[in-house]
């Protein structure tokens, strides 16, 4: 036996043939399984000593700057700030541009093998010096996103109990329920201008993660900065413990949240008003992004609150998005608007909340709510939703039930398509692969079915990638690249040969990050006191519009990534002038007035002036 293995293999010895570092691992676990609790193991009220303190910028020297994300700039300090700071010394003599400091960042990255590596790394960076961080965000947005956000933030949730090294967000579990103003006043920055906030029990489609789906606040925060420029500072990551039914986190020592099984849907909704009134009372201004909260939660949520500032994303911000994007695929498609029959594989909070912007959409071209909902077919795992199936459909379901079949019920996806013959078909069932070859075949051949040079609309929204209903190479191999592609997570251009000629097709990310952060911006400078419908459904209009001339000619329906930015600022100011319409914004009416007779120009030059862009 080897000396290395540290088995011990004196026969004398009683702990003979013991694996002692199996052994210590045990120990280490089982003395701290005698630390395990928590730090306030009752439900009562936290006494505060003090009101958090917030140190001046001007105020702080030496260390103190460079160990202050929000403050220290690297080798980027002047000699100025060098000597008035007490500096002197403590960086290296050099003085670097952003860029170059940039040019080292991305030399990291590149050298690290894994995407979870990556992210590791840009996250120390956003912990040690800010405006790096979003400096290199915002320059290399198409190669950073996928690391901060879908796919590779899947990853990083699903390992957060490994990954943990330092707090980035609030944890409030419901055993602090009666401190939450408490911790919410704790927040290092003051006031807040948006939260998202979180309870773990759908992240992406990886189902209920816990206090590990925290990943997901943090990520969709960095995109309200790199995407719409709201300022770091202003933004507030929340993550609410109310237990998990996730047998892998309960069963890992080092899981961060609480033991228990999720508590019922009465109490969790007992802990969000809670939530919801400690909001109101610390940051009266601060807006409320409700993300990845399951299906029921979600739904009941959205309509309790909807009078506070607050939206969903899942429901309301990927209804925005992807109706834009149906905007852009309608004209591509060659099928008229009307002749379009959509199928939405998938009925949750995605799925309805898609489903009823595209109505709002068919409704305000004149049509009776009746017909546009007859455009609209939702499958879930049960097949067709129809008002006789047989089941007791939960009420988000029931708005697009059928009741058209005659008694017929269709329980795959082939026979739904084989029935309703579509134009358009939408995933988001969180399942990989759902989209079949057949079923893919099946859609084009309805579609060509209606005449020559029309294109069916396929849209696998599922994230992240694990989760895609079908890949983007999968899509143009089966159409024979004529669908018009959108994916949630980002795919690669694809590249194939047709004949002895080389053909590369470009996909379309269909995200809500190209709507929540100018959605939100909009709402914040508008100072709107709700978000209302038509304010989203603004968005969704307004994003529909911003593509420029190279977009259109390379068929895309969004934006490219790298023009995300572009794209917020015009989604927040036509977003702000729906809040104006609608009369919930708080700003002065001499202010919209002034605005009104400067016209759009001057109002988007005005956002740009308000965002946060790093530049030393
Ligand atoms: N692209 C984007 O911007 C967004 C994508 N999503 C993604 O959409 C997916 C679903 O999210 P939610 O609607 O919030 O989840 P959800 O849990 O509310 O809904 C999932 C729906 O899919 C159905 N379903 C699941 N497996 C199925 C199968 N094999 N066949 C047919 N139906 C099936 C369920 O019955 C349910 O109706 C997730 O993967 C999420 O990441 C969500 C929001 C935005
Ligand atoms: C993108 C997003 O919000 C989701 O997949 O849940
Ligand atoms: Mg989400």
């Amino acid at each position: 036996m080897s000396l290395s293995s540290r088995r011990i293999s004196s026969p004398f010895n009683p702990m003979a043939g013991v694996d002692v570092e199996a052994l210590e691992d045990q120990m280490r676990i089982a003395a701290l399984d005698g630390l395990r609790g928590y730090a306030q193991d009752h439900y009562g009220t936290v006494k505060q000593y003090h009101e958090t303190e917030y140190i001046s910028k001007n105020m702080a020297a030496g260390y103190q700057v460079l160990r202050e994300p929000a403050w220290n700039k690297g080798t980027s300090f002047g000699p100025d700030e060098r000597v008035s700071k007490n500096l002197t010394g403590l960086i290296p003599h050099v003085l670097e541009s952003l860029e170059t400091q940039c040019m080292r960042a991305l030399r990291m990255i590149n050298s690290r093998t894994t995407n979870v590596d990556k992210y590791l790394y840009l996250s120390t960076l956003k912990s040690q010096n800010i405006d790096l961080f979003y400096r290199l965000l915002i320059d290399n947005v198409a190669q950073m996103m996928p690391l901060v956000y879908t796919p590779t933030i899947g990853d990083v949730c699903l390992q957060y109990s490994t990954l943990y090294t330092r707090p980035e967000a609030l944890y409030i579990s419901i055993k602090q329920r009666k401190s939450i103003a408490t911790i919410l006043r704790n927040w290092p920055y003051p006031e807040p201008s948006i939260c998202v906030v979180t309870d773990g029990s759908r992240i992406l489609g990886l189902g209920d993660l816990g206090v590990n789906g925290v990943g997901i606040p943090i990520g969709k925060l960095a995109l309200y900065t790199a995407a719409a420029g709201i300022h770091p500072e202003k933004t507030l990551p929340i993550v609410l413990d109310c237990g998990t039914a996730n047998e892998d986190n309960l069963r890992d020592p080092l899981y961060l949240g609480l033991r228990t099984k999720r508590v019922s849907q009465e109490v969790a909704l007992e802990f969000m008003d809670e939530f919801m009134t400690a909001v109101k009372e610390v940051y009266p201004n601060m807006l409320v992004q409700f993300e990845d909260f399951e299906t029921e939660k979600a739904f009941l949520y959205l309509d309790r609150y909807k009078k506070e500032k607050c939206f969903n994303d899942d429901i309301q911000g990927t209804g925005a998005v992807v109706l834009a994007g149906y905007m852009g695929a309608v004209n591509l498609s060659a099928v008229p608007i009307e002749d379009q029959r959509l199928v939405f594989m998938g009925a949750g909070s995605a799925g309805v909340g898609v489903a009823k912007q595209v109505m709002a959409y068919y409704t305000s071209r004149g049509m009776s709510e009746k017909q546009a909902r007859d455009k609209f077919y939702l499958v879930d795992t049960k097949g067709l939703v129809t008002t006789d199936r047989g089941d007791n459909l939960a009420d988000h379901k029931r708005i697009f039930a059928r009741s058209d079949n005659n008694g017929h019920q269709f329980s795959t996806l082939e026979a739904v398509i084989e029935y309703v013959k579509p134009t358009a078909l939408i995933g988001l069932t969180a399942t990989f692969g759902v989209f079949t070859e057949s079923v893919v075949r099946a859609l084009k051949v309805s579609v060509d079915a209606g005449g020559l040079g029309r294109r069916p609309i396929l849209f696998p929204l599922s994230n992240p990638l694990t989760k895609a209903e079908c890949t983007f190479e999968q899509a143009m191999t089966w159409t024979e690249g004529s669908a018009i592609f959108a994916s949630g997570s980002p795919f690669s251009p694809f590249t194939t040969r047709i004949g002895d000629k080389s053909v590369t097709y470009y996909p379309n990310q269909g995200n809500n990050v190209y709507v929540f952060p100018g959605l939100g911006l909009g709402a914040i400078l508008a100072k709107a006191s709700r978000v209302t419908d038509d304010m989203v459904y603004t968005s969704a209009a307004a994003l529909s519009g911003c593509l420029n001339k190279e977009e259109i000619r390379l068929g895309l329906i969004y934006p490219k990534i790298e023009r995300v930015r572009d794209a917020s600022v015009v989604v927040a100011r036509e977003v702000m002038k729906a809040a104006r319409r609608e009369g919930v914004s708080l700003l002065p009416e001499e202010t919209w007035v002034e605005w009104e007779e400067w016209g759009d120009v001057a109002l988007t030059a005005w956002i740009k002036k308000q965002v946060y862009d790093p530049r030393l």
